[in-house]
């Protein structure tokens, strides 16, 4: 079996062109979606992510506000940025880059954003409205892979969907998705014993660990579906995934390339997400005028 590559690019693309047309029409209401990104230091999957982001939102129309702060920046700080947007309605979405520091708490930092501005999804209030399948505000990256199923009519229901990773960026927020959607879900992580032999029963498998090229052919199902979320250097210094991308196209039924695969589709959530809460304040808006 030689592996469909399900196209992140295309989809995105495809995303960004309805966005345009939901942001004109609240340019027409006098409303242009404001997303301010936060930058704490130098990571690099982090300066890759703001880099498209930035380009992504000028050709649909969105305006971005990049913030650059020094690594050494005090949490009560970077905190008073997050309150000086929570208070400026002319923003709708703020997004602090993760990871932060190590001085900084960055469970506080989550915390302080106004779950109604909170385009990541992180915020408590907004996770465990998601665990409850009563989603407000869904992470950018899971809800993009919940895409490709969607495009390719991948049908989750009672398919045994195996996530490596459990961080809240990726891999939690990943679970409670697909359990949404009726697949039975296995969390893997660095402790898991005998990885190898529950990623090989997954129908899907989602890479979400940090590690390069880490998931091997002998790791998956023939005919799976395979979702490579990773972002790495190798050591040439060249962009890979956490998916062995050679090896594993010659058995899974789907894969997601890195370049062109998770990372565009997160980045097209994002403005979606930026766009639903502008549109959600021209609804409030509208309604307060029809209570009048
Ligand atoms: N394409 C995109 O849009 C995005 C890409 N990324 C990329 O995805 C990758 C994961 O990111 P993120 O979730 O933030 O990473 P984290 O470092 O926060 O989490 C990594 C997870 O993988 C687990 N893990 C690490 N090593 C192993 C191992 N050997 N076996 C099993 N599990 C392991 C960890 O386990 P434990 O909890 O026990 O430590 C942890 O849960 C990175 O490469 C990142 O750059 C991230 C976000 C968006
Ligand atoms: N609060 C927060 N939210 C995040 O969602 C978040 C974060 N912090 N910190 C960093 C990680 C990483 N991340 C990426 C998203 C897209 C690409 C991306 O655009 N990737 C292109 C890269 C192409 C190129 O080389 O330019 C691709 O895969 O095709 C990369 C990385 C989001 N993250």
């Amino acid at each position: 079996m030689v592996a469909k590559l399900l196209d992140g690019k295309k989809l995105a693309m495809e995303i960004r062109t309805h966005l345009k047309q939901r942001v004109q029409e609240l340019k027409q209401k006098g409303v242009t979606p404001k997303l301010v990104v936060i930058l704490v230091g130098n990571d690099s999957a982090s300066r890759i992510y703001v880099r498209n982001k930035h380009r992504a939102a000028q050709k649909i129309g969105i305006e971005t506000k990049d913030i650059e702060l020094p690594q050494e920046i005090t949490e009560n700080e970077l905190l008073a940025y997050v309150k000086k947007y929570n208070e400026d309605d002319s923003v709708h979405g703020i997004l602090v880059q993760l990871p932060l520091p190590a001085q900084i708490n960055a469970e506080k930092i989550t915390h302080a954003i106004a779950p109604a501005k909170d385009v990541d999804g992180f915020h408590p209030v907004n996770i465990g409205h998601l665990f409850m399948n009563d989603p407000h505000a869904l992470p950018c990256t899971p809800h993009g892979i919940m895409q490709f199923f969607k495009k390719y009519n991948i049908s989750l229901m009672g398919k045994h969907a195996v996530i490596v990773g459990r961080s809240n960026i990726v891999g939690r927020p990943m679970a409670a998705m697909m359990l949404n959607n009726d697949a039975t879900v296995t969390i893997t992580h660095s402790k898991t014993k005998n990885l190898s032999e529950l990623t090989r029963q997954a129908d899907i498998l989602i890479a979400a660990i940090g590690q390069a090229e880490f998931i091997k052919k002998t790791d998956v199902k023939p005919g799976a579906v395979v979702i490579d979320v990773g972002m790495n250097r190798n050591d040439k210094g060249k962009l890979v995934g956490d998916v062995d991308q050679k090896e594993v196209a010659e058995v899974a039924s789907y894969l997601t390339p890195v370049p062109g695969g998770v990372g565009p589709m997160t980045i097209a959530m994002l403005m979606e997400q930026t766009v639903k809460f502008a549109e959600r304040g021209v609804q409030n808006v509208d309604g307060e005028v029809s209570n009048g």
